[in-house]
C-alpha cells in the first residue's frame, strides 16, 4: 500500500479562522504517503484551496499544524517550502520575461544550482520547448498554464499540488497534464489535487479525501472507496409494461421505473450473492419475458453525492 511508507506531509489538527470569523477549517487531519496520489474533493467553499494555502504556507493557519518531509512549514518554512510545488487555482502569470527565463528564476528562488538540463526536460514534457524564448504575456491560456506547471516543478520539489488542474483547459491539456501525473509518480513525487471532475479523480488517483464545511469526511484508497460504497444496477426491459411488481417477484431492491417498461435492480458489489439469477429464474417462472439486459456500476460522482448528501442530513 502506498500511504504505509513514511509520510511526506503530516496535518494535525489544522484549524483556519478567517479574520471575518469565518472558520474554514476545523481540525483537519491528514497523513499522505512518499509518491501516493491524492484527489481532494468536495463542494465548492469546502476548504480545498484554503487546506492547500495553509499546507504551503501561503495562509496562516489559526491552529494545528503541519509538516512536510519532517520539517514544520511556519518554524522550518524553507526547508519545508523547498520540497513543495504549488500550482495554483488562478492563472497567476503574466510579464514579459521569456519562458525558459521565468522557470529558470523560480529554480533560483529556491537556492538551487543552475541545471539547464533539467529545465529544458520539463519545457519539453510540457510541450513548451519551442516556446522558450517566447514572452509570458504572449502565451495563450493553455500555454501559461503549462508555464505554471514549469515553475511549481523547476526546483525539483517531492510533493506537487495541483488546484483544478484541468478547470477550463482543453482535452489535449488535460491528458498531457495526467500523463505529467503518471511520469511525476514514476519518480516518486507526491501529488495532491483538486477537482470537481469525478472521472479525473476515478482515473489518476490512489486515494480520496472528502472534505466539505472545513471538515475531512473521508479519506480512503479509490478502489476501497468504489469497491465498498459502489453499487451496481440491473435494469431489465420487458416486452409489455407492467403496472406493479408482481408478487413473486418483490424483492429488496427492486423497482420499475420509465413506465413499468423497465425493472431496475440495485445490488451490493461485494454482496457475497448478487441475486441476479434468482431473479432472473423468478422472471421466467411469472412469465415476463424480457428485451433486453443492462448493468451499470456506480461512479466516483454517484459515491461523492452520496456522502456530501449524507453529512448534511
Ligand atoms: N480571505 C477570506 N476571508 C474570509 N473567508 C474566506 C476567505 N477565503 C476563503 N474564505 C471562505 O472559506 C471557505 C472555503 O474557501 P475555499 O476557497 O478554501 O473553498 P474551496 O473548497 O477551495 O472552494 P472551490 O471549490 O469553490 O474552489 C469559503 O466559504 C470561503 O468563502
Amino acid at each position: 500500500m502506498t500511504h504505509s511508507k513514511t509520510p511526506i506531509l503530516q496535518v494535525e489538527n489544522l484549524q483556519k479562522r478567517y479574520p471575518s470569523g469565518f472558520t474554514a477549517l476545523n481540525g483537519v487531519n491528514l497523513t499522505v504517503g512518499e509518491g501516493e496520489i491524492l484527489a481532494l474533493l468536495g463542494p465548492n467553499g469546502a476548504g480545498k484551496t484554503t487546506l492547500i494555502s495553509s499546507i504551503c504556507g501561503i495562509s496562516r493557519p489559526t491552529g494545528g499544524r503541519v509538516l512536510v518531509g519532517g520539517h514544520d512549514i511556519q518554524s522550518d518554512y524553507r526547508a519545508a517550502r523547498s520540497l513543495i510545488g504549488l500550482v495554483p487555482q488562478e492563472l497567476t502569470i503574466d510579464g514579459w520575461e521569456p519562458v525558459m527565463q521565468t522557470i529558470r528564476y523560480s529554480r533560483g528562488l529556491f537556492g538551487r544550482p543552475a541545471n539547464e538540463a533539467y529545465l529544458r526536460g520539463l519545457l519539453d514534457r510540457l510541450s513548451l520547448a519551442d516556446k522558450a524564448d517566447s514572452r509570458v504575456n504572449q502565451l495563450s491560456g493553455g500555454m501559461k498554464r503549462r508555464v505554471l506547471i514549469g515553475k511549481a516543478l523547476a526546483h525539483e520539489p517531492r510533493i506537487l499540488f495541483l488546484d483544478e488542474p484541468t478547470a477550463g483547459v482543453d482535452v489535449e491539456l488535460r491528458r498531457d497534464m495526467w500523463d505529467l501525473v503518471a511520469d511525476l509518480k514514476a519518480q516518486g513525487v507526491t501529488i495532491i489535487l483538486t477537482t470537481h471532475y469525478l472521472e479525473e479523480a476515478e482515473a489518476i488517483a490512489d486515494r480520496v479525501a472528502v472534505i466539505d464545511k472545513g471538515q475531512i469526511l473521508l479519506v480512503e484508497d479509490k478502489d476501497v472507496l468504489m469497491r465498498q460504497m459502489g453499487r451496481k444496477f440491473l435494469r431489465v426491459m420487458l416486452d409489455a409494461p407492467l403496472s406493479t411488481i408482481p408478487e413473486a417477484l418483490a424483492r429488496e431492491g427492486l423497482t420499475l421505473e420509465d413506465g413499468g417498461r423497465t425493472l431496475l435492480y440495485t445490488y451490493d458489489t461485494h454482496a457475497e450473492r448478487t441475486g441476479i439469477r434468482a431473479l432472473l429464474n423468478d422472471l421466467n417462472a411469472v412469465g415476463l419475458r424480457m428485451v433486453d439486459l443492462k448493468t451499470h456500476e456506480s461512479s466516483l460522482e454517484e459515491i461523492f453525492i452520496n456522502l456530501v448528501k449524507g453529512a448534511e442530513q
